[in-house]
């Protein structure tokens, strides 16, 4: 998210967490500066994610500094040892596009991983791209997957049915441009979410 608004709002529609973009080259990626007023609209109890591409360590290490989020997720070629090494539980992303489903090997490398999150774009691309994969494709990993790419009210509760996931993570398809969030579209997919658990508890 980019705007206190579209947090705000995330929050009381009753989300878990937050993204906060650092990716170099995103049309989502914010400065720190930015990035610390959004955090500040983020309250105790939900989680405020920090979303990194192949950025320099320096780099990881000062925004992990300013911004304190609870949690990190990378999205490139990251090695286990570097996803650790800022002192936070972190979240390595799977890209699933491509017919890439190199599963056993993720699980391998990443053995320091506190969840892993399957998205729709091709290795090498960046997230936030709208694309989907195949969601009876699921590998099983060993640890909690959360399911992103392509994902919007109109199917995120076929995908929770196929999947199973323990968390969704949505971007493009509640926008109405990168980085700026439909608020309509924001509460369906909420509600879409909720009734999908509801029909599919546990
Ligand atoms: O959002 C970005 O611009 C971005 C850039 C580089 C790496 C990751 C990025 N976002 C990752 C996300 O967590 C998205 O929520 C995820 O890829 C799902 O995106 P979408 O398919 O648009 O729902």
């Amino acid at each position: 998210m980019t705007r206190p608004g579209d947090v705000r709002l995330a929050v009381e529609l009753g989300v878990d967490a937050i993204g906060l973009v650092f990716a170099p080259g995103s049309p989502r990626r914010l400065d720190a500066t930015r990035a610390v007023s959004l955090r500040q609209a983020i309250p105790p109890l939900v989680h405020a994610v920090a979303l990194f591409m192949d950025n320099p360590g320096s780099e990881v290490e000062a925004l992990v500094k300013q911004v304190k989020p609870d949690l990190l997720q990378f999205h490139g070629s990251e090695s286990d040892a570097f996803c650790r090494g800022f002192g936070l539980p972190f979240v390595k992303v799977l890209a699933m596009g491509g017919g890439n489903t190199d599963a056993a090997g993720l699980r391998k490398r990443y053995p320091s991983a506190s969840a892993f999150l399957l998205d729709g774009h091709a290795p090498g691309q960046p997230g936030g791209s709208g694309e989907r994969f195949d969601w009876s494709h699921v590998p099983p990993l060993g640890k909690p997957v959360f399911l992103a790419g392509g994902l919007k009210p109109g199917n995120v509760g076929e995908a929770i049915r196929a999947a199973r996931p323990f968390a969704v993570d949505v971007s493009s398809g509640i926008e109405s441009a990168p980085g700026i969030k439909d608020g309509g579209r924001m509460q369906q997919f909420v509600e879409e979410v909720k009734r999908a658990d509801r029909s599919n508890p546990g």
